[in-house]
């Protein structure tokens, strides 16, 4: 029978690791930084969002996980994301989702969730 996404990804452990080097990319991406960089003086505000996360894609790919973090709306309401940053961090993820050896069929089913999600992040 064919994996749910959520096996796809890795389960808890790999999806973990991809969010740590997503975040990770997000800070050295020239687009999106400055909404990050400042995390790093943050470590247990940055592990929290780290967590949190994690638990939205186990969540959203099938797993059995609780998110207990806020809406996407919530999370992301005032900041004016433009659809400019939006790219740039899908792009960011879409990258370590290859680096990880993920496969194309995963990594466009990603992508599809990630587009999906869009009226919830930017501008609102
Ligand atoms: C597919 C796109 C995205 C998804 C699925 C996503 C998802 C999330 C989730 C689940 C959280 C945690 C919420 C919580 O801790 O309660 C979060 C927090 C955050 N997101 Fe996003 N996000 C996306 C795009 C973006 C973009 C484009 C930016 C900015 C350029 C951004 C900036 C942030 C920041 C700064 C936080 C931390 C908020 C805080 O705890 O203070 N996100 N995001």
């Amino acid at each position: 029978m064919a994996q749910i996404l959520y096996q796809r990804l890795g389960e808890i452990d790999g999806i973990r690791k991809l969010v740590d080097d997503v975040v990770e990319a997000h800070m050295h991406n020239p687009v999106i930084q400055a909404r990050f960089l400042p995390y790093r003086d943050r470590p247990e505000d940055l592990a929290n969002a780290k967590k949190h996360l994690t638990d939205f894609f186990a969540a959203g790919a099938g797993g059995p996980i609780d998110y207990t973090g806020r809406s996407l709306l919530d999370a992301h309401r005032g900041m004016n994301i433009s659809a400019g940053e939006y790219m740039a961090a899908t792009d960011d993820i879409m990258d370590q989702l290859e680096r990880h050896g993920i496969d194309e069929e995963t990594r466009k089913d990603v992508l599809v969730i990630a587009f999906a999600l869009k009226d919830e992040i930017i501008a609102v």
